[in-house]
């Protein structure tokens, strides 16, 4: 019998969605208003979801007080209050869309589970949009 755990997070980043090989126009053309020069910012909430068998000891599929601080250290002191683009070295060469953001949360998560365990990322970057990756 396996379970799934969700947490819920947060962070405020600013962004901006652009190739460096791309003209400003060709930028524009795909990106849009996402394309600013000087950046815009979004309150990002997280949703990790991790599933595994409930050790019959704890009753825990994990510890929701651990994956509270994995989410911290990994994520929030990473992101929260940064541009991306300036400030994190993840996406010095990566476009912060939030799928990409999304995969980025998920590979530095991973590695700090037990392997028994399988991971979700749902990130919304705005209350309308948001994308989901389970590692696949
Ligand atoms: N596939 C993706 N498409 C878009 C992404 C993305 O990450 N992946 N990101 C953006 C921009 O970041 C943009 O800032 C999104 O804002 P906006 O279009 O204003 O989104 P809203 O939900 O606020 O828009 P409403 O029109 O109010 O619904 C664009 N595309
Ligand atoms: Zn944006």
């Amino acid at each position: 019998m396996r379970v799934t755990v969700h947490r819920k997070a947060h962070f405020n980043a600013a962004h901006r969605l652009y190739r460096k090989d791309w003209s400003f126009e060709k930028n524009e053309s795909i990106f849009g208003k996402c394309n600013n020069p000087n950046f815009h910012g979004h309150n990002y909430e997280l949703i990790v979801s991790v599933t595994g068998a409930i050790d019959p000891e704890t009753g825990y599929v994990i510890d929701m007080k651990v994956l509270k601080d994995i989410i911290k250290s990994e994520v929030e002191d990473a992101f929260d209050h940064k541009n991306l683009n300036v400030e994190v070295e993840d996406f010095k060469n990566l476009n912060p869309t939030a799928e990409n953001i999304a995969v980025v949360i998920y590979n530095k998560i991973k590695p700090k589970l037990d392997t028994s365990l399988d991971l979700e990322i749902t990130l919304y970057e705005t209350p309308r949009n948001f994308v989901t990756y389970s590692g696949n």
